[in-house]
């Protein structure tokens, strides 16, 4: 089944519902987020529930980003240099690797699957654009790690299904407003994805 990371929890009551029906968990520790919170938060939704959950970071060093909190994945959500791309090979974190979905950095998603085995996140080149599908499409086919984000919702989930990523990352589209979940549009979107790999 096509697994399913909720992005953006910051309610203890959200975390607990996207645990029940999401695979992994996000919780964005970056400032420039309306939906920022500490990185101690992860560690308290780590007492209530048992899927991953990812750190997601925009800015900041790489092992200050990895010591802040008990995360199981950091999402670097920012293209790296080709010194961190080598810093992360030292580490013994697992990584969620961004991509913006635009041509040029097609070289750049080249380097981190000959460079490492870590998940791949093609996203929307700007926060609140719909992913380049075409461009998600190719990368689907090239890595088997391989999920997409960028403007999903529970009404045009199925577009995004029909690429058979690994995953699909939801953050805005499940938001009641900005930092609330809406946990009818969390269901709606799990059974979505049940629902397609049993007619698949
Ligand atoms: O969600 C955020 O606020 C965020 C901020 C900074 C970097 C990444 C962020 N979220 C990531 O973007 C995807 C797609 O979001 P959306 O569904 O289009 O709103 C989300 O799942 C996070 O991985």
């Amino acid at each position: 089944m096509i697994k399913i990371k909720f992005c953006g929890i910051s309610h203890i009551e959200d975390a607990i519902l996207a645990s029940k029906l999401a695979d992994f968990l996000g919780v964005v520790t970056d400032p420039i987020s309306p939906r920022y919170v500490k990185p101690e938060f992860i560690n308290i939704v780590k007492r209530f529930v048992d899927k991953p959950i990812v750190n997601v970071k925009v800015n900041g060093d790489l092992r200050v980003i990895i010591n802040e909190s008990d995360a199981d994945y950091v999402q670097l959500h920012r293209v790296l240099s080709d010194n961190e791309i080598e810093e992360t090979l030292s580490y013994s974190k697992k990584f969620i690797f961004y991509v913006p979905a635009n041509e040029k950095f097609y070289s750049y998603f080249n380097t981190i699957i000959k460079k490492t085995n870590h998940l791949i996140l093609v996203d929307s080149e700007k926060k609140g654009e719909k992913v380049n599908l075409e461009f998600a499409k190719k990368l689907v086919k090239e890595y088997d790690k391989v999920g997409i984000g960028g403007g999903i919702t529970p009404d045009n989930v199925e577009e995004f299904l029909s690429l058979n990523p690994y995953w699909i990352d939801i953050s805005s589209g499940i938001e009641k407003y900005k930092t609330k979940k809406d946990q009818e549009k969390m269901i709606k979107i799990s059974e979505k994805v049940k629902k397609w790999t049993f007619i698949q």
